[in-house]
């Protein structure tokens, strides 16, 4: 490489590294894995080595990549916490080893192995036993002060009790979130339709940052102390300082141990490789460090690290897989996702089965042909994502994936947008999972207020056609009876991209067996979760031999499943069986293969197959599918909804309008709006001009209103709503007037009042019998000059001819006090 070249590489790694950085520590975002990350840095260092002279003083391999954020106050270490140099080969290691040796001049040394956790680096300061402040790693130098978040962490001792503790002392841990709390959040957060959290390393990091410490406490993070600082002389080495932290009541990981040699390292580290997923905090490697605290001086520093310790980072680990199907998700924006369906595999001490896409650009850079051999890879990231194709692996007659050119749940052609990844499918009306978001939106808190309509239940009654829009609601009183027995829970189902329906294979083998309890299948399936489905198969009938319960009849069933799945070449869905499969065992007699699949392929529940069947059937063929179905309606649970519902019916005008989700018409503007034009007819009869007389509407907003009103199928909603009884009008309170002082008189205000805020001029002006006019115009009486009135404004008014007066005037003319 020339230095040319050398200069030109060094300032674009730089700037890339700078992004991430930023990304990182600022947004709490990765767009690279930390692998990738590493290499990036790594390179640079290496050719600042070979071209020192165009090593800058502010390159990110000189300085901690973090800074502080501008929400908190900051305050600076009085130790500076750096960063660690890392590696993920067993050559640097030994390499890291002989320069210590080297440094010390001596072998005589011992390293005390941690696990690197994942999360954020915290310092806490403690004074005369009580915490005084809590401070993020930030730029090294200086952190924010985060003390009231850190505060709400349960094992984050408060105060430190016994006897010899240091007046004021300084530990330092890094901040986690475990990896159940994180699964559970995301749980809470995909049922309720937001974005999921990356990683548990960014979720941590997020939380400590919050400007909400309720909101932290909420979200159980944790923390391992792994350093102390103290004026203390008697402390001289590393393991002699955690086993104090640990009396003094800090949390301390028991993993920590004592190595003679880095050989012992070594051994430490193959020991965690395994062992450390079943620990329940992400770790990413090993942190040696060095355990004498005067070899450590002797050592000393660079500008970002410590040359008395290293991390070792653990690869993240590929798994080969064979590609079973493609689902195609839809989000409530309408936003298409694909998700790859796997052959389960073991990575990072869980069994995947499923990976993300993204979107069809995915799938066009991976080549993927139907039946592939993939190279799966777990980074920090929930889902895992496909990295490569084994080509060599590819059968020869393998047909290349197509992408959807229709939306899977409602059949729509999608869109793309010029500048965007993903398709979308443009029926926001009725596509089910968009009509959900909108439904959601309607009888939200703010808006009609049913809270007795939670996701679960809007989603089963669209998914089973009872709501197709909002006034469908107030007709599901109508509908009570058939409301019964309806399923409540759509997770146990999927659907292809052909929109078949499949069931989850716990459910399915509970209704195909007798005697054996759900409990003991979803056991049973959990111990063998690492196995193919055919395996699986295999497996449940020696559990069925071993549960000694009807065992004969059970294995029969089983076989015949087998045969069937044989037979009929449905796509594969690892946990899942198609429907018509699991149908045709039960009442295969009565309907053909051939029907089955065509109603399996339209419907979304099982309940909805059985009504459009609509077949006799025997009292065990009726248990056996009511074991199939989920939870149900059940009479209290209905009535208890339909009260909700009719609860509603009294919410303001304002209220209903929110509600309706007219495009762009936020909370506060359905109130103007409701206020302006008091009624719903009103409204959609006002033209551009009167709606823009209103302050606060601008063009987006009238365009938004007339495209409302322009759609037939809106009015037919509103007026099934008005028929129900929803308000469609304000409750007239009669204006009780102070006085008639500016009876008949057309008034403007402009520019800052010192008296009034800008709505309460309006209702001052109207109680007083007066009329408040938004532009100006030859008509008006008067306008109130406050200050900095717009200079346009005011030039069209004397053009006019219009009158001007100030504040004071007016306060006179009104007699009201100044
Ligand atoms: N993916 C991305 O876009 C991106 C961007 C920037 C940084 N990163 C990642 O962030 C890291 C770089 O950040 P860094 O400078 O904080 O270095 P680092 O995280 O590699 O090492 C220093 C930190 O390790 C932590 N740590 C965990 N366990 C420890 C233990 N037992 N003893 C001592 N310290 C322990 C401490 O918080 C300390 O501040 C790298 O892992 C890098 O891959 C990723
Ligand atoms: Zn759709």
């Amino acid at each position: 490489m020339t230095p040319t070249q050398a200069e030109a590489r060094i300032a674009e790694l730089t700037q890339q590294i700078n992004h991430y950085n930023y990304l990182y520590y600022q947004e709490d975002k990765s767009e690279i894995s930390d692998f990738e990350f590493d290499k990036l840095l790594e390179e640079l260092i290496h050719l600042e080595t070979e071209f020192p002279q165009f090593l800058k003083e502010d390159s990110p391999s000189q300085r901690v990549g973090g800074t502080i954020t501008k929400e908190f106050e900051t305050a600076v270490h009085e130790t500076r916490m750096l960063s660690l140099g890392n590696t993920y080969s067993e050559e640097e290691l030994l390499a890291f080893d002989e320069r210590v040796a080297k440094g010390l001049e001596h072998r005589n040394f011992e390293y005390f192995c941690e696990l690197k956790f994942d999360g954020v680096a915290i310092s806490l300061v403690y004074e005369n036993g009580k915490l005084s402040r809590a401070v993020t790693r930030g730029d090294g130098t200086r952190g924010d002060v985060v003390t009231e978040n850190i505060r709400t962490i349960r094992n984050i001792p408060l105060s430190v009790l016994g006897s010899n503790i240091p007046e004021r002392f300084e530990v330092r841990g890094e901040i986690f979130l475990p990896r159940k709390e994180f699964e559970k959040i995301n749980t809470e957060r995909l049922a309720n339709g937001e974005a999921l959290l990356a990683n548990p390393r960014n979720a941590a990091s997020g939380t400590v940052k919050m400007q909400d410490s309720a909101v932290v406490a909420k979200r159980r993070l944790n923390c391992y102390f792994y350093q102390l600082i103290t004026d203390d002389e008697g402390i001289q080495h590393h393991d002699q300082a955690m086993t104090i932290l640990e009396n003094w009541g800090f949390n301390v990981s028991p993993t920590y141990e004592k190595c003679k040699s880095i050989q012992d390292v070594l051994v430490f580290i193959e020991k965690w490789r395994e062992k450390r997923h079943q620990l329940p905090l992400d770790t990413d490697g090993v942190v040696l460090k060095v355990n004498s605290y005067e070899q450590r001086i002797e050592l000393g520093f660079t500008a970002k690290i410590p040359r008395w310790a290293i991390a070792y980072k653990y690869q993240a680990e590929s798994a080969e897989s064979q590609l079973l199907s493609i689902t195609y998700q839809v989000g409530r924006t309408g936003a298409i996702t694909p998700v790859a369906n796997l052959t389960p595999v073991q990575l990072a001490g869980t069994t995947v089965k499923r990976a993300s896409l993204h979107n069809a650009n995915e799938i066009e850079r991976l080549g993927l042909h139907e039946g592939d051999t993939v190279f799966v890879e777990k980074g920090g990231e929930i889902i895992p994502k496909i990295t490569a194709v084994a080509i060599e692996k590819r059968k020869s007659n393998a047909k290349a994936i197509q992408y959807i050119s229709t939306c899977p749940e409602c059949g729509s052609l999608l869109e793309r947008k010029e500048s965007e990844a993903k398709h979308y499918c443009p029926n926001s009306q009725s596509c089910p999972p968009q009509l959900l978001g909108r439904i959601e939106h309607f009888v939200h808190k703010r808006a009609m207020d049913i809270d007795s309509l939670g996701t679960e239940r809007i989603r089963a009654l669209i998914d089973q056609g009872y709501i197709i829009d909002f006034a469908d609601i107030y007709e599901l009183e109508l509908k009570k009876d058939a409301l019964l027995g309806l399923e409540l829970n759509q997770d146990q189902y999927q659907k292809t991209d052909e929109g078949m329906l499949y069931i989850a294979l716990h459910k399915a083998l509970f209704s195909l067996t007798e005697g054996i309890p759900l409990s003991s299948i979803v056991k049973f399936l959990d111990e063998n979760k690492s196995k193919a489905l055919g395996e699986i198969l295999k497996s449940f009938k020696d559990f069925v031999r071993e549960s000694k319960k009807k065992v004969a009849q059970n294995i029969g069933t089983i076989q015949l499943l087998e045969n069937l799945l044989l037979s009929y070449p449905f796509p594969k869905i690892e946990d899942y069986l198609p429907v018509p499969i699991v149908l045709s065992l039960l009442i295969g007699k009565q309907v053909g293969m051939s029907k089955l699949k065509e109603v399996a392929s339209r419907k979304s529940t099982l309940h909805g197959i059985m009504l459009e069947l609509n077949i006799d059937l025997t009292q065990d063929q009726e248990d056996k599918i009511k074991k199939l179905k989920s939870n149900t309606f059940q009479e209290g649970v209905i009535s208890n909804m339909l009260e909700g519902i009719k609860v509603s019916k009294s919410q303001p005008f304002e209220k209903v309008l929110f509600a309706l989700g007219i495009r762009n018409i936020g909370e506060n503007t359905a109130q103007i709006l409701a206020k302006a034009f008091k009624n719903i007819e009103t409204l959609k009869n006002a033209n551009s001009e009167k709606l823009l007389e209103i302050n606060g509407i601008g063009e987006t907003l009238v365009n938004s209103l007339h495209e409302f009103f322009a759609d037939k199928e809106n009015l037919t909603i509103i007026d099934r709503l008005k028929a129900h009884g929803l308000n469609f009008e304000i409750e007239e309170v009669e204006r009780v007037l102070e006085s008639n002082k500016l009876e008949g008189m057309k008034i403007l205000a402009s520019g800052k009042l010192n008296h009034f805020k800008r709505d309460e001029i309006i209702d001052f002006i109207e109680s007083n019998g007066g009329q408040y006019i938004k532009s100006v115009s030859k008509n008006i009486d008067f306008i109130i000059e406050g200050e900095d009135m717009g200079p346009s404004k005011k030039e069209k008014a004397v053009k006019l001819g219009v009158k001007l007066i100030s504040e004071e005037e007016f306060m006179i003319m009104v007699g009201k006090e100044i």
